[in-house]
């Protein structure tokens, strides 16, 4: 049976539920993921004078191939992309700034620095997303910086956060979509605090400062993500999910939700509807804890079915900004891309695949039996069968045939770096 063969069967199925399949498709096409471009070089970024990463946080493998110039990440990005079916967006980080080997510090940053970047996302049809670095570098030593004591080191943090939303600014301008400049910082005790309140208001005075200035939000909307703990932060972290949802609904800015922030059974996918009845807008980092945040690649599992179908069932997909957060240096990395991404994009055509009005309709009467058996036959309706059609409408590989452009490009490419 040919692809359209398959596709033509499948869709009856679904069509036999009142499913529009070609409506989710064309649904599907529109949305857009933020890529994060610290997949390709371990979070390595380009400064002249790099530190070692920081900030309780860590990649773990060392597999060859490592993107190690700004040509070669956005090289691999092309390589992924073009297995990754729709038009997506890049998140970039401060480090990944092109300075022409002058040494600029982070509170210096400027749009300028940024320019390859933009120009490389014109060509590609891309849209760009930014944060600032607030670790990997000698004042966040100690792992505190918008909430540290010493008032010199936080007005450094202050002062890179506020270059940041320039450049934010700056892709929103040039590239005609906004971008989303997103705070997180490492800030923490690894031991319990005698205070926990002092930092906190120091992190919300220096937010406020970081937000004084007005910037369209055509070009750049800002966002904070929160954090249950991290490597040396273990008893304490200064940005907590309760500290930035009120940081952000009290000042207007997306919380971001990271999928490996919270406890191990505490889901994110629990979280979208309760935090949309009080904001319009919000952010994720989609990852995979295991055991704790150690952002695996993403797999196509209960969760992330979980968290597209409350994106679809709220219909939350335009008030969402869904970005990826996940780091594994032990495989190939443009195949770690590859598969996290068409995973995000697979559980979202699996939400919108799903007969969500009559379900609904059987929850509202009270016919807990139909809506059980429902969620669970629908797990084993013929969904591959239409994302191959997706994917060959998009004109990227279908099934696992991506993974020889991957095998090739690793023979060709990433071996000889
Ligand atoms: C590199 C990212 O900014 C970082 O992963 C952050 O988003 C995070 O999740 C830290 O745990
Ligand atoms: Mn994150």
């Amino acid at each position: 049976m040919t692809v359209q063969e398959a596709y033509e069967e499948a869709k009856k199925s679904y069509e036999k539920w009142g499913v529009d399949v070609e409506e989710a498709l064309r649904r599907l096409q529109s949305i857009p993921i933020s890529i994060h471009c610290w997949q390709g070089d371990d979070i390595g970024g380009f400064e002249v004078n790099a530190n070692e990463l920081s900030g309780g946080i860590d990649v773990t493998g060392n597999y060859p191939g490592k993107a190690g110039t700004p040509e070669e990440l956005r090289s691999d990005l092309e390589k992924a992309l073009s297995l990754i079916p729709g038009q997506h967006r890049i998140n970039l980080h401060a480090i990944y700034a092109e300075t022409e080997g002058e040494v600029v510090d982070r509170d210096e940053l400027e749009p300028k620095h940024f320019a390859n970047w933009v120009n490389w996302a014109k060509e590609q049809g891309l849209g760009l997303d930014f944060n600032p670095t607030l670790f990997s570098h000698p004042k966040a030593a100690d792992d505190l910086t918008l909430s540290h004591p010493n008032e010199e080191i936080r007005e450094f943090w202050i002062n890179h956060c506020k270059a940041s939303r320039k450049i934010g600014e700056y892709f929103g301008k040039e590239l005609g979509t906004a971008a989303l400049t997103n705070i997180w910082i490492p800030d923490g005790y690894k031991d319990l605090p005698s205070d926990r309140l002092t930092p906190r208001k120091r992190l919300k005075d220096s937010l406020d400062r970081i937000f004084q200035s007005e910037i369209s939000e055509n070009y750049n909307l800002d966002s904070v993500e929160s954090k249950l703990f991290g490597i040396g932060s273990e008893a304490y972290v200064v940005g907590s999910h309760e500290f930035y949802f009120g940081y952000a609904l009290q000042n207007h800015k997306l919380c971001l939700l990271d999928t490996g922030h919270f406890h191990p059974t505490e889901m994110v996918s629990n979280k979208i509807s309760a935090m949309l009845m009080y904001t319009d807008q919000l952010a994720l980092h989609v990852s995979r804890p295991v055991r704790w945040d150690s952002d695996h690649v993403v797999l196509l599992d209960e969760e992330l079915k979980e968290i597209a179908l409350e994106l679809v069932r709220c219909d939350a997909l335009d008030q969402v900004r869904i970005g990826l957060d996940f780091f594994d240096a032990s495989i190939n990395r443009v195949a770690a891309w590859t598969i996290g991404t068409r995973n995000m994009i697979k559980a979202l055509l699996y939400a919108l695949l799903m007969p969500n009005d009559h379900l609904q309709k059987l929850q509202e009467e009270g016919d807990f039996t139909e809506r059980l058996t429902l969620l669970e036959e629908f797990k084993t309706y013929p969904f591959g069968a239409i994302w191959d059609y997706y994917c060959s409408q998009m004109e990227v590989p279908v099934k696992e045939t991506w993974l020889n452009e991957v095998r090739t490009y690793e023979k060709e490419v990433l071996t000889k770096r």
